[in-house]
């Protein structure tokens, strides 16, 4: 084979087999730059995996007469967007099908852990084709004793997690492993890389409790709900609403006479919030306003103010604390009977969530 620059120097292919990490370099950042002759035999021997420059080689085998990479790169008349999946298409490379069966044959005789190094391993590796299509097939054994092992952290067993939190966790797993032997999932373009917030989200017990709701259930709650609103309650959930979901922020104080159906509202917005796997935060001054909420506390014990009070004090929040990262993550503050309580317990809140957000109080409703 001879290949050939845009400036017409040839190169044997020999020189390009002794070159190749030469050319590796240019194929990155110019694919178009070599161009190969068409109807030359191809002879190469003795590479070792390098990633799409692999694939190139192999494919320089197979396609007989190509004249430019979108040659090589269309198979059937279609054309794909790197050489391994043009590998595929010509069935060159295996369906990792063995790796598939392997993983779940190992799943009899092996802990999670075991399976996500087994994993880990065939990563480093570079023995799986398509290591995505093994870890769409295989993550959920990938994922055994993830979920008990979070149970026993936060001491629930009634805790559930949802399928992208727990392939996540899974995902996090894996890469620690591949972070220990020099390797990232980074490595491997197609695999997807876990969400580190969100990881350290599932592992803040305060987060996992606000978020620990039978979501379906709640979407039932909160259509019927929904639908028995009053005109005057409608509009004050839709104007609630809006503020969260524009994440325009917003204080709203939400005024009326005993029975007129205020706490009805409260529960409509947490419903719809929870629904969609945000968090709001129910509060109330008072331990019994409190005990109507759904998933309320007090006021004084969810933020930590302080029992005395004075007009320059802070709540009690470590700021690199679980605490700071539910409310950092918390779309609605719901405060029932505000205006029980001192206006220093107010700016103290204030204070301490301009703090905690570096902004204004945007997420303070109040009664
Ligand atoms: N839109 C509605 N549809 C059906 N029932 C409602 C509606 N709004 C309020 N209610 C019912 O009316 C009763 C009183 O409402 P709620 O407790 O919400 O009032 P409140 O303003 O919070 O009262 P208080 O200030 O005394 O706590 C409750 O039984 C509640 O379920």
């Amino acid at each position: 084979m001879i290949l050939m620059d845009e400036e017409g120097t040839q190169y044997h292919a020999r020189v390009f087999n002794q070159n190749f990490s030469r050319f590796r370099h240019l194929l990155k950042e110019d694919e178009s730059y070599i161009v190969i002759k068409p109807n030359m035999a191809v002879v190469t021997n003795g590479f070792s995996y390098t990633g799409e420059p692999y694939f190139l080689r192999i494919l320089l085998n197979k396609v007989k007469g190509p004249t430019s990479f979108d040659d090589i790169r269309t198979v059937n008349g279609q054309t794909h967007s790197s050489f391994r999946d043009v590998c595929y298409a010509l069935g060159l490379l295996d369906d990792d099908k063995e790796y598939i069966d392997a993983i779940k044959e190992a799943n009899h005789s092996g802990s999670g852990f075991y399976l996500r190094f087994l994993f880990a391993t065939l990563l480093m590796c570079n023995s799986m084709s398509k290591p995505e299509v093994v870890w769409e097939n295989t993550w959920e054994y990938l994922a055994d004793g993830i979920l008990y092992r979070q149970r026993q952290r936060f001491k629930s067993a009634e805790l559930s997690l949802g399928v992208d939190e727990l392939k996540n966790l899974t995902l996090f797993e894996i890469q620690q492993i591949l972070l220990r032997n020099n390797s990232t999932l980074k490595n491997f373009k197609n695999m997807p890389y876990p969400d580190v917030e969100s990881v350290s989200s599932s592992n803040n017990r305060l987060i996992t409790e606000e978020l620990d709701y039978d979501v379906p259930v709640i979407k039932n709650d909160y259509d019927r709900m929904f639908l028995a609103l009053t005109n005057e309650q409608r509009n004050i959930f839709l104007n609630i609403m809006s503020a969260i979901q524009e994440n325009k922020g917003g204080v709203f104080f939400v005024y009326g006479y005993g029975g007129t159906g205020k706490t009805f509202l409260w529960k409509t917005i947490s419903a719809a919030i929870r629904s969609e796997g945000n968090i709001v935060l129910n509060v109330a001054s008072s331990g019994i306003a409190s005990l109507l909420l759904p998933g309320g506390r007090t006021t004084h014990s969810r933020f930590i103010i302080p029992f005395e009070l004075i007009e320059d004090s802070f709540c009690n929040i470590n700021p690199d604390g679980e605490l700071a990262s539910l409310i950092r993550k918390t779309s609605l503050i719901i405060w029932d009977e505000a205006p029980m309580v001192h206006k220093h317990a107010f700016e103290a809140l204030d204070r301490t969530l301009k703090d905690l957000l570096r902004s204004s109080l945007r997420k303070l409703k109040g009664l």
